[in-house]
């Protein structure tokens, strides 16, 4: 089977008709695809087409080939999506149950959901957290939890919408270490420029439309000038 996320003629547009995303024509092979922009430019809207959280007013998305319009349940299988705001996402009052929860759709008996969930805190640095009251965590605990959870359904593509925000220098170094070493596909989109720095491929967005598209170094230094060039300095 093909292993591509293909965008064709994708235009995505507000309630008002307001363009959102223009014409996008794109396919994604890559392990590693990293997204950056301005705030606003369309990184969310451009990763959610993935998962039909955002529906295209016209054009196709397919992953794996797969039509995401047609075959919902089945893309989101596939594809595991971590929210930027983790508070989103966790849904139960403990991490453990929050994790079990996840697992639910999966028909797994009770062993192995203990298994996955004990093993998804460990491997996310969470290990004894797994009765704490999920509103107690910090930040960063909570963006860990997240993860976690979406990691325990075991997806075959990883997206990700600023899953960095409320990480420490040593928490963004750790969930780069973790991503590095996932044997899934991996899309994110942040603006934490150091994160994509060993990716495959980063797209820079601008104003809905794909403005450069390259290795990190380019793209890093293609956003940058257009920022610049912005500010007037
Ligand atoms: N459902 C919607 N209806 C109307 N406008 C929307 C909708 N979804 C997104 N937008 C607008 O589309 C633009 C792109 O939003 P998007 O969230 O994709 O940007 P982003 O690049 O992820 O930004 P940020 O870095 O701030 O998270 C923004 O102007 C946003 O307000």
């Amino acid at each position: 089977m093909t292993q591509t996320i293909v965008f064709t003629g994708v235009r995505v547009e507000a309630e008002d008709g307001r363009p959102i995303l223009h014409d996008l024509t794109l396919t994604l092979k890559e392990a590693r695809v990293g997204i950056i922009g301005a705030n606003g430019a369309g990184k969310s809207t451009l990763i959610r087409l993935i998962n039909g959280l955002a529906k295209p007013a016209a054009g196709t998305v397919e992953v794996d080939g797969m039509s995401v319009a047609k075959e919902v349940r089945a893309v989101r299988r596939k594809v595991g999506f971590l929210f930027q705001h983790p508070d989103a996402q966790i849904v139960m009052p403990t991490p453990a149950e929050d994790i079990a929860f996840g697992l639910k759709g999966l028909k797994l008996d009770k062993a192995e959901v203990a298994r996955r969930v004990a093993a998804a805190l460990a491997r996310f640095g969470l290990a004894g957290f797994d009765d704490r009251p999920a509103y107690m965590l910090s930040g960063g605990e909570k963006q860990r939890l997240a993860l976690a959870g979406v990691m325990a359904l075991d997806p075959e593509i990883l997206v990700m919408d600023e899953p960095t925000t409320m990480l420490d220098l040593a928490g963004r170094r750790m969930f780069a270490r973790l991503v590095a070493g996932l044997a899934q596909r991996v899309v994110l989109a942040t603006h934490d420029l150091d994160l994509l720095a060993a990716y495959d491929r980063v797209l820079v967005i601008d104003g809905g439309r794909i403005v450069h598209d390259g290795p990190p170094a380019q793209a890093r230094a293609f956003y940058e000038t257009l920022i610049s060039a912005r500010d007037g300095g």
